[in-house]
């Protein structure tokens, strides 16, 4: 398998022996030569080990016999030396395709992640969906590489034990097989417990990782709330079930080991005893040492077969978990949103140009709004329409306000725009062209957010501003700052946009944080910019100053912000009414306090001016 691509599903391959087996064929599908020449030198290092009990036969019997043991001696040495160095290499030869086969599985993991649904993002946590990158590919590793190592140096030393030891004394083999079988069958029959019992621990694990984040995400609220206990046992109990997990897994493990030193400790004896009572028949103490150094080099690489055998189940375990994630929906890549393998991607970049112009209207048509939304329905569910035909449309260089109580669907309307989800009927146009007849990408780079949540990431000001745009010169990373009134926050922090912010911006104040996500949006420049609650951080100083921002900004892209602040967007060019999912007005500020009872109430509540709105209603003033 190459970097970047997930192996083909296998369904019903879970937690046979034989499904294990498919799997790691699977896995190692692309290594192969790399595991054919591996093999052979690991041939070669057991055939130089299998030659010495040969050699130590005739020492033995050359030493009886009172001939010179030097040359002997010597030839021995070489074998050890030779052996050592064909069997470093293979072994190295074949961790290294482990390590190919884990690297490979972890890059599809973070390609598939980073592009997953979002409906499907929001049925998982994302700790848990992190420890199956990080701890089940380690857990994983082991299997495929150790593993991987073992079985194949164990079984070819054990077949070539076994045709030694046919030569010398079929008897004696057959049983050295017997106990051997006995260990196995043993053996086999404590796999399946392994499997489950590291399925869980696994999955316990990726728990307490889910958990913590949880909890040290919301640290000030857990400490508030005083909350410590509470957490520590909710995740305690989450460390107790992987600990019994383990312990069962080890039970299980430990069992196994005794069975498999049993087996080898009874073939030694019954070689030696039987082998002894034949001494005297055939004549040969040199026969009964080669055949006990063979039966060493059978048993003992065996019970490191039954070993990885377990490990082997137990990686299974952790690729049940790592298997799920690789066959989870993705995004569908549309025109335009090419799914490239990781590695070819490099960053996610805006395109180079990245405000597409609209289509060239004939001369004296009006231009195609930047955006529209045409009838638009939509539900996170199947039986709860969160949008219900909702219409709109946001005109060239204005700025267009949506406003309503919560939950009436604002925050939606975004999703849709950016395309995290698709409308359910209707269309969402850009420029007149349907969204679905697009790429996401296409879309997205149409289109830049700043919500509520406000991500800034650890890292540098600078990183966090450039983002969406990597490749932005000083001069532009200026402007922006600027244009989102960051100034003083640049020059307050040391180093300027050099300055490391903590994880999630903690060195920044919540408004601060806003201008720093509305700076990236500029730099980016879109040709459509959604703002998301932008004042609801600010305090009345800065609220007035973003409302100049909003309104400098329309002369290079067009604007759609959700305000719960009515002050904010009074000076919008068109304001639309969300409720329970409808369109319910739209108009301007002075219209809507006369037509609207809704935006009459919201403004009222707000304490803005509504007296004698009723009286002098203008006619409305549709801003396309
Ligand atoms: N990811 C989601 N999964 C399921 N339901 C959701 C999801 N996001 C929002 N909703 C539901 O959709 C409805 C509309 O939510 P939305 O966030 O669009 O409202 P809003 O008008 O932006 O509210 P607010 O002003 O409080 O931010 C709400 O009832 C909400 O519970």
């Amino acid at each position: 398998m190459t970097g970047g691509q997930a192996p083909a599903p296998h369904p019903g391959a879970r937690h046979s022996a034989r499904g294990a087996v498919a799997v790691m064929y699977r896995l190692t599908a692309g290594h192969r030569p790399a595991i054919a020449v591996a093999t052979v030198f690991s041939v070669g290092a057991s055939a130089l080990g299998l030659a010495q009990p040969l050699l130590a036969q005739k020492i033995v019997d050359a030493s009886g016999h009172g001939r010179a043991l030097w040359p002997l001696l010597a030839l021995l040495a070489a074998l050890f030396l030779a052996e050592a160095a064909t069997s470093a290499l293979g072994r190295f030869l074949l961790e290294r395709m482990g390590e190919r086969v884990v690297r490979g599985l972890r890059l599809s993991l973070v390609s598939r992640l980073l592009r997953l649904e979002m409906r499907e993002m929001g049925r998982h946590r994302s700790a848990d969906l992190i420890s199956r990158v990080t701890a089940d590919t380690t857990l994983l590793r082991e299997a495929v590489a150790q593993s991987l190592v073992d079985l194949v140096t164990g079984a070819a030393v054990a077949t070539g034990a076994v045709v030694m030891m046919v030569l010398i004394d079929p008897l004696l083999l057959g049983l050295v097989i017997l106990t051997v079988a006995v260990a196995a069958a043993i053996v086999a029959s404590l796999l399946t417990g392994i499997r489950t019992a590291a399925e869980r621990m696994q999955a316990a694990v990726g728990e307490i990782a889910a958990d913590l984040e949880r909890a040290l995400g919301a640290l000030p609220m857990v400490r508030t709330h005083c909350a410590e206990e509470r957490e520590e046992r909710c995740i305690g109990s989450r460390v107790e079930g992987s600990y019994e997990a383990g312990v069962r897994t080890a039970k299980l493990a430990s069992v196994m080991s005794p069975v498999v030193e049993v087996a080898v400790q009874g073939s030694f004896l019954l070689v030696l005893v039987i082998g002894g009572m034949r001494v005297g028949r055939s004549d040969s103490l040199g026969d009964v040492v080669a055949f006990l150094l063979y039966a060493s080099y059978l048993v003992v690489p065996l019970s490191s077969v039954f070993r990885t055998i377990g490990q082997i189940q137990r990686g299974m375990g952790a690729y049940q978990r790592v298997d799920e994630v690789l066959h989870l929906p993705v995004e569908p890549a549309g025109p335009g949103f090419a799914q490239e393998a990781p590695g070819e991607t490099g960053e996610c970049r805006k395109p180079a140009s990245p405000s597409p112009s609209p289509a060239v209207p004939e001369p004296g048509e009006e231009p195609a709004p930047v955006l529209a939304l045409s009838d638009v329905w939509f539900g996170y569910g199947p039986d709860r329409p969160v949008l219900r035909g909702v219409s709109l449309t946001v005109p060239h260089h204005r700025m267009v306000a949506l406003v309503g109580r919560s939950g009436a669907g604002k925050s939606t309307v975004f999703s849709l725009v950016s395309r995290f989800y698709e409308p359910d009927g209707g269309a969402v146009l850009f420029d007149g062209r349907k969204a679905s007849s697009m790429g996401r990408r296409e879309c997205r780079s149409r289109v830049a957010v700043v919500d509520q949540s406000t991500h800034v990431v650890h890292g540098s000001l600078w990183d966090n501003i450039t983002y969406g745009a990597p490749d932005a010169s000083l001069p532009e990373v200026e402007e922006a700052v600027d244009r989102a009134n960051l100034r003083p926050v640049v020059d307050r922090l040391p180093g300027g946009l050099a300055c490391v912010l903590g994880e999630r911006g903690g060195a920044l104040s919540a408004g601060e944080r806003q201008r720093v996500a509305l700076a990236r949006a500029l730099l980016g420049e879109p040709s459509l910019l959604l703002l998301d609650e932008p004042t609801s951080h600010l305090d009345a100083l800065n609220e007035a100053a973003l409302s100049q921002v909003m309104q400098d900004i329309t002369k290079r892209c067009a604007v759609l912000v959700i305000a719960h602040r009515l002050s904010t967007v009074q000076n919008a060019d068109h304001i639309y009414v969300l409720d329970a999912g409808r369109v319910i007005a739209s108009g301007r500020h002075d219209e809507l306090l006369v037509r609207s009872d809704t935006y009459r109430e919201l403004a009222r509540a707000q304490s803005l001016r509504v007296s004698g709105a009723e009286g002098d209603a203008a006619a409305p003033s549709p801003v396309n």
